[in-house]
């Protein structure tokens, strides 16, 4: 492909591909060059050149020689949207999900709602990218730019026609989603996290709000879960950008919920949808699951579902991975929940799920991430502890941190947990402790395969500790 074909110019250099990190340059590629948290892309311009670059995205001020410097204000924009020229053709039908918590938990819904509704469906997110048949991990929530379009490309290229994505905040504020259009998007919830990248909860809020302001389609629409406190702010938001709105929830009007009775093995919800009541057998647990099964229908009536149909679909979904997983029942009898929770809303939330199936004591293992909010740990300290009839605080991914010193941050909030160092024992102990009736909630890695200390990455799966555990 020719660059002035990109660009709208004459200009005849030919491209071969997009790279936003300078050791990813081949001859003919189109390099990002932008600052970052740690490193400025624009240090590396002259090695990107060496290698074979023939254009540069760059700030207008930044000098650039050897190669055509494409000046903008906002690099990391004009790059996207030159990348996404460059990798087009995407799925016909591209949705996004943000907010705090249950970004994966409806990108999955979502995918399985259109599939069984016939589509080639997908999802991009932290579990990866995931088709009927695969499940390939990037690393990232939100992928980097680069990686992002060529999945979506890669994707409709296997036929893929509806994909759901995660837009963590992070990804909204680095542009790493842009370029291709976004039919629908969804507000999940708003609480604290990330703050060591944001820096305040507005900025975390504002970065968030991009999906709705700037990346979804003036003619796309919002699907807002209503039942928190920032959701008003959110439909204010879409209101005035003109977008068509989807409310669900309690206080939503397009799908009301009107009550929700736990039973054994997930939850019947009662709606009001288009002047009618209609019964969900939901088979997952908890208020938040029936949250984001109502948010992913909210995406699927967005992209030409029917309600009947979807409503109906819902009772046949199947549970997301890590996310109020059953992992085994002990030998005393005790069932063994492994979750993602890992900001203290989350706690809450998997907390009040399990509550109503504990006849006994709910038991609770978890830690806090290194390098990731401070301020979120002794907060998740204090919920497990409010909440919890017994709290474990352990290790989750220390990473350059010291372990010891992270517990000590999340004991603040709770000073009469016991600490237990070390995972595994830490989940043996809970596993040791449990009666019959209790239940054991181990929160905070849900899915992930590793333990992340220092830059290694040691296996670890609390689904197959807990099993070994309980042996
Ligand atoms: C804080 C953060 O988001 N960092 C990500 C981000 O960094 P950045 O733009 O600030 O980049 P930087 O490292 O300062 O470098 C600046 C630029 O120089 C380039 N560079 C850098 C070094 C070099 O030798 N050559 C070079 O060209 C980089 O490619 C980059 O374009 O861009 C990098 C390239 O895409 C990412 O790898 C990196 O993710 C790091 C590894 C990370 O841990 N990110 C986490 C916090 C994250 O993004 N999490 C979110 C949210 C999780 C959730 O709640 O779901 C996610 O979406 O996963
Ligand atoms: N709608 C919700 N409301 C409150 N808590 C939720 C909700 N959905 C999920 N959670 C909690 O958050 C955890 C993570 O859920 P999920 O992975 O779907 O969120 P996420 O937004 O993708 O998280 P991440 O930011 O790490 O990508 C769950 O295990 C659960 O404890
Ligand atoms: N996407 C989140 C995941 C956190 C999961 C938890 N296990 C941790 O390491 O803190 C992050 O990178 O902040
Ligand atoms: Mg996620």
């Amino acid at each position: 492909m020719l660059l002035g074909a990109l660009t709208g110019t004459g200009d005849e250099t030919r491209v071969t591909g997009f790279a936003i990190d300078h050791r990813k340059i081949a001859p003919g590629t189109v390099f990002g060059a932008f600052r970052g948290s740690t490193f400025n892309g624009e240090d590396f311009i002259p090695q990107a050149i060496a290698s074979g670059a023939v254009a540069v995205v760059a700030r207008p001020e930044v000098e650039i020689e050897g190669a055509v410097h494409v000046a903008a204000e906002d690099p990391r924009r004009a790059f996207a949207q030159l990348a996404a020229r460059f990798f087009a053709p995407f799925p016909e039908t591209v949705v996004a999900v943000t907010g705090t918590n249950g970004k994966t938990s409806n990108v999955e819904l979502t995918r399985q709602l259109w599939r069984m509704r016939g589509h080639h469906a997908a999802s991009i997110g932290t579990l990866g990218v995931t088709t009927a048949d695969d499940q390939v991990t990037t690393g990232l929530t939100t992928p980097d730019i680069v990686t992002f379009l060529s999945n979506m490309a890669g994707l409709a290229r296997e036929g893929v026609t509806h994909a759901a994505f995660e837009a963590s905040s992070h990804g909204l504020s680095q542009y790493r989603t842009e370029g291709l259009p976004v039919r629908a998007a969804a507000f999940t919830n708003f609480t604290r996290d990330h703050l060591d990248y944001h820096g305040t909860m507005e900025a975390y809020f504002e970065a968030k709000m991009r999906l709705f302001t700037e990346v979804v389609e003036p003619d796309g629409t919002a699907i807002v879960w209503m039942d928190d406190p920032k959701s008003a702010e959110v439909v204010r938001r879409c209101r005035e950008r003109g977008i068509r709105l989807i409310t669900v929830g309690a206080t939503g009007e397009t799908l009301r919920l009107i009550e929700r009775t736990p039973s054994q093995l997930g939850q019947i919800l009662i709606l009001e949808a288009e002047g009618q009541r209609h019964t969900v057998n939901l088979p997952l647990i908890g208020a938040y699951q029936a949250a984001n099964a109502l948010t992913a229908a909210g995406l699927v009536l967005a992209t030409g579902g029917d309600l009947a149909q979807t409503l109906a679909n819902l009772a046949r979904v199947q549970p997301v991975r890590g996310r109020l997983e059953r992992a085994v029942i002990s030998r005393a009898g005790a069932p063994v929940y492994v979750d993602y929770a890992h900001t203290p809303d989350a706690i809450e939330a998997a907390i009040a799920a399990l509550r109503p199936h504990a006849k006994g004591r709910l038991i609770i293992v978890f830690g806090a991430g290194g390098d990731r909010d401070v301020g979120k740990r002794s907060q998740m300290g204090a919920t497990a502890a409010r909440l919890a009839d017994l709290v474990i605080v352990t290790d989750d991914n220390p990473r350059s941190e010291d372990p010891a010193a992270i517990r000590r941050n999340v004991l603040e909030g709770a000073p009469h947990a016991r600490e237990i160092g070390g995972r595994r024992a830490a989940i043996a102990a809970a596993i040791a402790e449990a009666g019959a009736g209790d239940i054991v909630l181990l929160a905070g890695k849900g899915h992930e395969q590793g333990q992340i200390v220092g830059d290694q990455v040691l296996p670890f799966d609390d689904v197959q500790v807990a099993r070994e555990c309980a042996a």
